[in-house]
């Protein structure tokens, strides 16, 4: 297992990032300003933050600190407790553009556009909602951590990230248990936690094989093509690189790994018997240096935040119907986890859009999302985006649901070809939306825009 991590370790440094950058996250995680937000989201009168100097406040690599004055601009557009009797929560609409008004360089993937005080911003105001709320496209474009990073923000202030539709998050297979027991082959045994038996089948439900054969046929085929295939253990060469950058995009969506590799094992067992493979000529090494290196040994970065307890368990909403069921692997883990999935009634839905999963569409009735999450608890919810989710709920008719909006505009032109924010207009109408009571304010490079509905 050691070997197992510092191989990860290893080619994600080799590897680097996939993400799209535009200068604008130079100082990322730690911004410079001089104060701590407060925390907490529950208590929707946004309790003032505290204004202990900078020198004095510890602060871990991925946490973020927000000037108390910087949340008193804010203050006339966050929830309050007047907000709790709609049956609808309290309702911010927040998202980060360029001067195009694109989100993104391109569909499915991220762009940072944010700098360091303005994504302090967009934590500060995650820290007083309790909820967050993004589509799977985001999801499956960003593997945001969907978590609240500003410092001395507790696991009890964090809001609960909500995915609507249909997100196959990335999870492992690894009990806590199975973790620095210092064997090697450990990932490749039974686990138990979450129902794996030794046959890497879920209790009573059996893996699906067709897919599992593809992933295996697909990967066996990069080794081949790579010449990889009994290579020596350690065999890989300098050009390691580029050749795994190149190869086909692999995921872990509908087989796990350690499911991977245990078949890919009995494969070459098989052949190591029969006399067509020499013991020492197996590929494992080359196996796990793939599986990192392509990131199929990742786990959602939201649920390594509930791992870590540095956030809650995601709820996904998905049409009612479509809700998996009890034996889904993915939603066992997700239960076992303290998320969720939670059917919305598609009674109302978009007829167009018919429900179909992956479709890019907004098949959902956002009255009924939101009053669902009314009825869950949720007082207060802030939507991130991405663009189908930002054009939908700003369509004609849902205007109402929205109290308040918070956008980010970087000063950068992404171009054509982004992912663009440009509601539908109300017929005969000169304008989508205009903002009331609008307050500009600046946060470093970016410009902020507030206001209401
Ligand atoms: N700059 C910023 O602030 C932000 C940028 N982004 C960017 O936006 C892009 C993603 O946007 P986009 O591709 O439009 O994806 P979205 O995040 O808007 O997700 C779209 C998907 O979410 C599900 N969905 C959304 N609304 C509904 C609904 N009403 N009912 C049912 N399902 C719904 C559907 O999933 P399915 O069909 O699978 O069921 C749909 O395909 C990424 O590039 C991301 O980086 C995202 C957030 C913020
Ligand atoms: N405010 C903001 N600025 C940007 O430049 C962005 N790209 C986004 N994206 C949103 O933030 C999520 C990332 O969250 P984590 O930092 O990983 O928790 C991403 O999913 C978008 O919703 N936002």
């Amino acid at each position: 297992m050691a070997r197992f991590r510092d191989s990860i370790s290893h080619w994600k440094d080799v590897l680097g990032s996939s993400k799209t950058h535009t200068g604008n996250e130079k100082s990322d995680e730690k911004s410079t300003t001089t104060a701590k937000a407060d925390s907490g989201h529950s208590s929707l009168s946004n309790p003032p933050p505290t204004s202990a100097p900078l020198s004095t406040m510890p602060s871990g690599p991925d946490t973020l600190q927000f000037p108390a004055a910087s949340s008193e601009q804010l203050a006339p557009y966050l929830p309050t407790k007047s907000s709790s009797s709609k049956t609808t929560p309290f309702t911010t609409l927040t998202f980060a553009t360029s001067l195009d008004a694109s989100l993104a360089l391109q569909p499915g993937t991220q762009t940072h556009l944010s700098g360091p005080e303005s994504k302090a911003m967009t934590h500060y105001l995650r820290s007083q909602h309790a909820a967050i709320l993004i589509g799977a496209g985001t999801a499956r474009a960003d593997d945001p951590g969907l978590n609240c990073r500003l410092e001395g923000v507790g696991l009890d202030s964090q809001p609960r990230p909500i995915v609507v539709g249909n997100w196959e998050f990335a999870f492992d297979d690894l009990d806590d248990e199975d973790e620095g027991n210092g064997e090697d082959d450990s990932i490749l045994d039974g686990h138990t936690e979450d129902g794996l038996t030794e046959d890497g089948d879920a209790d009573g439900e059996s893996v699906d094989s067709a897919a599992l054969d593809e992933h295996v046929e697909a990967f066996t085929s990069v080794l081949k093509e790579r010449g990889w295939v009994g290579a020596k253990p350690g065999g890989v060469g300098e050009g390691i690189k580029s050749q795994v950058e190149a190869a086909p995009p692999l995921r872990n969506d509908s087989v796990s790994h350690a499911q991977l590799l245990k078949k890919e094992k009995e494969k070459q067992k098989e052949k190591i018997d029969s006399g067509d493979l020499e013991e020492d000529e197996g590929s494992f090494p080359e196996l796990t240096q793939i599986i990192s290196s392509k990131g199929w040994d990742r786990v959602s970065r939201c649920l390594r935040a509930v791992k870590e307890g540095k956030g809650k368990a995601p709820w996904i909403l998905v049409p009612a119907s479509q809700i998996p069921p009890a034996t889904d692997r993915r939603r066992k883990y997700l239960e076992k986890m303290g998320g969720r999935y939670i059917g919305i009634s598609d009674s109302n839905s978009n007829t167009d859009s018919s429900a179909a999963p992956g479709s890019g569409a907004a098949s959902l009735d956002w009255t009924q999302i939101l009053t669902t999450l009314k009825s869950e608890g949720i007082d207060s919810v802030m939507v991130e985006g991405g663009g189908t989710v930002i054009n939908s709920l700003m369509a004609p008719g849902y205007e109402d649901l929205i109290d308040s909006v918070v956008v980010t505009i970087a000063p950068v032109w992404l171009g054509q070809g982004g992912v663009v924010v440009s509601p539908a207009r109300k017929a005969g109408s000169k304008a989508a939306l205009r903002l009331k009571s609008p307050k500009w304010c600046l946060f470093g490079e970016d410009a902020v825009v507030c206001g209401r509905v």
